[in-house]
């Protein structure tokens, strides 16, 4: 596949991503029934850099899910990085640490995974849904997600009907979803007419296996 249209998205590919800090940087956001999102704009600096490394250096797959007796490629480039395995990126590496750092390791809530998602253009999207981390296990978790590349809208909503509320989510901004959030709550990543440029977002969460999920 050929990824090479993102080339001369950015300018400034020498510059070496960074994280700024964490703490004292992050705002909550209650969202009810126990749910909350943080959101921490600009989180990683220079991130033009790593959106290229990634788009280059990831196994993007074209994932396919059965639907209604069809077989239909998911509308979005994905891969997944399990526990023990190397992230893609040194930043990422960081980055995971970094948050376990921030938010104290909480029992059965330490990131352990990565997954990644690629939105090549509007068009790609995720439909509503609870991250399986959350739902399988009658818990709280956290999912952390640093975005890179085109600002797209996180939306969120109550399971049983209610607001939805959406936060932009735009070039080396990080998002944490914790709480019940996977349980009473859905997100999305919804499709838009608008022109917008490739995205791409990595999320950290607990390896839901080892939590007998
Ligand atoms: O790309 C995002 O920000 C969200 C992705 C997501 O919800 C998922 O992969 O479960
Ligand atoms: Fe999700």
């Amino acid at each position: 596949m050929s990824l090479s249209f993102q080339a001369s998205l950015f300018d400034d590919l020498s510059a070496e991503p960074e994280l700024e800090e964490l703490g004292g940087s992050v705002t909550r956001v209650e969202l009810g029934e126990g749910a909350w999102l943080d959101v921490r704009p600009g989180w990683v600096t220079n991130s033009d850099a790593l959106f290229e490394r990634l788009a280059q250096r990831v196994p993007w797959q074209a994932d396919k899910r059965e639907m209604y007796e069809r077989v239909v490629e998911v509308p979005r480039l994905v891969s997944w990085f399990g526990p023990g395995f190397e992230l893609p990126d040194a930043v990422l590496e960081r980055a995971q640490r970094d948050l376990n750092d921030h938010y104290g390791r909480p029992k059965d809530q330490v990131f352990e995974t990565a997954g990644l998602c690629f939105y090549r253009t509007g068009d790609d999207s995720v439909a509503w849904h609870g991250d399986r981390v959350g739902r399988a296990i009658n818990r709280d978790t956290m999912v952390a997600i640093v975005s890179v590349g085109a600002a797209r809208t996180l939306s969120l909503r109550p399971k049983g009907g209610g607001e939805t509320k959406r936060f932009p989510v735009g070039h080396g901004d990080l998002v944490v979803m914790g709480g019940s959030c996977q349980r009473t709550h859905e997100h999305a990543i919804l499709k838009t007419k608008q022109a917008v440029g490739p995205r791409i977002s990595i999320q950290f969460r607990p390896y839901w296996k080892r939590l007998g999920a």
